[in-house]
C-alpha cells in the first residue's frame, strides 16, 4: 500500500488574475530590511496590473513571525510550487537579493507564462537578483519573459507588460549580441594568432580552477557542468572551505601582523571601530590576512590559475569576510607571501581570485589574466554585480559594485586610495574589512560566461569606466552599499535595456586594458575563446574593432 501525503489544494489564477511570487535571501537578517521596498514596489505593480484590466493574487502570504513574505529556502519554494496550479501565469517579482536554487527547480517544471520582473533600484540587489535569476534559467533551458522599471510608470515597462499578458510571451531585444565564429578573419591576424596560442596553451597545460566549495548564494548560473569546463581546459579543483580554515589556523601571528602592516604603511584607510558586532576591528582583519595567505599557499599547493572561497553561507560564521583577502589576493601590489619553504609566492603577479566562487566569471577571469600577463600588459581581473545605474548630464553610467572587495589597481588611487569598512552585520555576522573606493578611470574588456546544456557561452565587449564628479559618485555609493567598491562605466555600444534584455548574470567581469591595446587584446581574447571551444556573442560596438 503506497503512503503519500494528500495533494493540497491548488493555488490557481481565475480569469485575468496573475500569481505573484517572490524570492530572497537564505539569511533572514538580509530579508527583513529588504520587505518594505518589495512592498512599495508590488503595489506599483499591482496599480498597473490592475490598469491593464487584471488581478494580481499573491500566491504566498506575508509572515508575521518572520517580519517578511519572501520564500526564504529551497524547502519553501518547492513546498509552495508543489501547491502552484502550473498552467498558471506567474510574476516572480524580485526586488532584493535572491538565491535561485530556491525556485528554479519549480520553475523548470512550471508550464504556464513565466515573467522574471526586477525594480530598477540600488537600495537592494533586486535587479542583480533578476539577472541571476534569468541566467539560471537560461542554464536550466526554461523558457522565460524578462522586465523590469523603476517605478512602474514608464512606457518600456508598461507596454512590456501588456505585450506579456496578451502574449504569454515578451521577447527583448537582443540585437546587440552578435556571434563571432571560427572562421571569422580576426582568427589570422596577429592578435588572432596570439590569442590561439594562448588558447592552446590552456588546453594543453589546463587552467585549473580551486574553489572552495560551490554554489555560493543558490548561483546555478554560477555552477558549471563538469564536462563543460573540462571541454575547454579549465577543470575544477574542488576544494573545502574547511580545508581552508584549517590552513588559517597554520599562519603565524607575527606573519598575520606583518601583513596588515604592509597595507597600513601604504596608507589603506581602515575604519576602525571597537564593537566588533557592528565595527571593524584588526582582529578582523588579521584573520583575512590569514586567509588571504593560506588561499596563495593552496595555490601552489594545487597548481590553481585561480582560487575562490563561497565564502557566505557557512564559514560567514565561523571567520571574517572574505573579502580584504580576496581584493589583495587578486592585486599585483600584494604583500609578500611566503610558502611554508620560505619562497615569495607568485611575486608580482596577481592570483586571479574568483569571487562568490562564480565559474561563469572564473572562466574569463582565468583566461584574461593567462593573455594579460603573456602580453606583459596589467592583468588583475574582477567581477562586480550589475547593482544599478542612471544617468548623470544626459549620459547613462552603469553602477558596478562587487559585495566587497576589488583589486586595489581597479581602485583610483590604490592602496592608498582605498577605504576598508566592516561588512554589513545584515549580511556579515563576523564583520571583516571591504576594499571600497572609486573605480579608477580607463578603457576595460568585459565578458560573462554561462552554460547552456554542457556548452560554454562568453559574451564579450568593451567600455569605459569614469570617475565621476565626487557629489555623483557619492550619490551613487550611497544609495546602494557605501562599504563596497563602486564603478561607474558606460558599455560601448550597448545601453541599460540591451544589456538587462540579454546578460546571463548578475556579474560581469572585468579586466582594464589600455586604450591603445583595446583592439589587439579584444581580438586575441575572442581568439582565445574560439580556440577554447567557447561559443563567442560579441556586444554591441566591439564588433567593429574585430
Ligand atoms: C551581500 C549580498 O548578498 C551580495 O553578496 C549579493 O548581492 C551579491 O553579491 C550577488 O552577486
Amino acid at each position: 500500500m503506497l503512503k503519500l501525503p494528500e495533494p493540497a489544494e491548488l493555488i490557481t489564477a481565475g480569469d485575468k488574475e496573475i500569481l505573484v511570487v517572490t524570492n530572497a535571501d537564505l539569511r533572514e537578517s538580509a530579508n527583513v530590511p529588504c520587505w518594505p521596498v518589495y512592498q512599495s514596489f508590488s503595489e506599483a505593480l499591482e496599480k498597473e496590473l490592475n490598469a491593464q484590466g487584471y488581478k494580481m493574487k499573491r500566491a504566498h502570504p506575508y509572515h508575521e513571525d518572520r517580519k517578511h513574505g519572501f520564500i526564504s529556502s529551497q524547502k519553501e519554494g518547492s513546498e509552495l510550487f508543489s501547491r502552484i496550479d502550473p498552467d498558471a501565469p506567474l510574476i516572480v517579482l524580485l526586488t532584493a537579493w535572491q538565491y535561485s536554487h530556491h525556485i528554479a527547480p519549480s520553475l523548470s517544471k512550471h508550464r504556464g507564462p513565466i515573467l522574471l520582473m526586477a525594480n530598477f533600484d540600488g537600495t537592494w540587489p533586486g535587479l542583480v537578483g533578476m539577472l541571476c535569476m534569468a541566467g539560471t534559467l537560461t542554464s536550466l533551458g526554461v523558457s522565460y519573459s524578462r522586465l523590469w522599471s523603476e517605478k512602474c510608470e514608464d512606457d518600456f515597462f508598461k507596454q512590456g507588460l501588456a505585450t506579456w499578458l496578451k502574449d504569454g510571451k515578451l521577447d527583448q531585444d537582443t540585437s546587440y549580441l552578435s556571434d563571432v565564429t571560427a572562421d571569422h578573419p580576426l582568427m589570422k591576424s596577429e592578435a588572432g594568432q596570439d590569442g590561439i596560442k594562448v588558447g592552446e596553451y590552456i588546453l594543453k597545460h589546463k587552467a585549473i580552477l580551486g574553489l572552495h566549495d560551490t554554489f555560493c548564494m543558490g548561483m546555478m548560473n554560477g555552477f558549471f557542468p563538469v564536462k563543460a569546463l573540462s571541454d575547454i581546459g579549465m577543470p575544477l579543483e574542488s576544494l573545502s572551505q574547511s580545508a581552508l580554515l584549517v590552513e588559517m589556523e597554520k599562519v603565524p601571528a607575527e606573519l598575520r601582523e606583518a601583513c596588515l602592516k604592509f597595507y597600513e604603511d601604504r596608507g589603506m584607510q581602515f575604519q576602525w571601530g571597537s564593537d566588533s558586532a557592528t565595527e571593524l576591528t584588526r582582529e578582523q582583519v588579521l584573520e583575512q590576512c590569514a586567509m588571504m595567505i593560506a588561499m596563495a599557499r593552496i595555490v601552489t599547493r594545487f597548481g590553481l590559475t585561480a582560487v575562490g572561497v563561497q565564502y557566505q553561507q557557512g564559514l560567514k560564521d565561523c571567520c571574517a569576510a572574505s573579502d580584504f583577502a580576496e581584493g589583495a589576493i587578486g592585486s599585483t601590489e600584494r604583500f609578500p607571501i611566503p610558502d611554508e619553504d620560505g619562497s615569495i609566492i607568485c611575486e608580482g603577479k596577481p592570483i586571479p581570485c574568483i569571487n562568490e566562487v562564480d565559474m561563469g566569471t572564473a572562466i574569463p577571469q582565468a583566461m584574461l589574466f593567462r593573455l594579460l600577463d603573456a602580453m606583459g600588459l596589467p592583468s588583475e581581473t574582477t567581477l562586480h554585480d550589475v547593482r544599478w545605474g542612471s544617468e548623470y548630464e544626459g549620459t547613462f553610467y552603469w553602477d558596478f559594485e562587487i559585495s566587497g572587495a576589488v583589486p586595489f589597481e581597479h581602485i583610483k588611487g590604490g592602496i592608498a586610495g582605498s577605504k576598508g569598512y566592516r561588512q554589513p552585520a545584515m549580511f556579515f555576522p563576523k564583520g571583516g574589512s571591504t576594499i571600497a573606493g572609486q573605480g579608477k578611470a580607463g578603457t576595460f574588456v568585459w565578458a560573462r560566461a554561462h552554460y547552456e546544456g554542457t556548452d560554454v557561452f562568453m559574451h564579450i565587449g568593451t567600455g569605459m569606466a569614469h570617475e565621476l564628479p565626487e557629489a555623483e559618485w557619492t550619490r551613487r555609493s550611497q544609495a546602494t552599499n557605501a562599504e563596497w567598491p563602486l564603478m561607474n562605466a558606460t558599455l560601448d555600444g550597448l545601453g541599460r535595456d540591451d544589456l538587462m534584455a540579454g546578460h546571463q548574470s548578475n556579474h560581469i567581469t572585468i579586466a582594464y586594458v589600455p586604450e591603445d591595446k583595446l583592439a589587439y587584446v579584444l581580438k586575441a581574447f575572442v581568439a582565445q575563446a574560439l580556440t577554447q571551444g567557447i561559443k563567442v556573442k560579441i556586444a554591441g560596438t566591439a564588433k567593429d574593432m574585430l
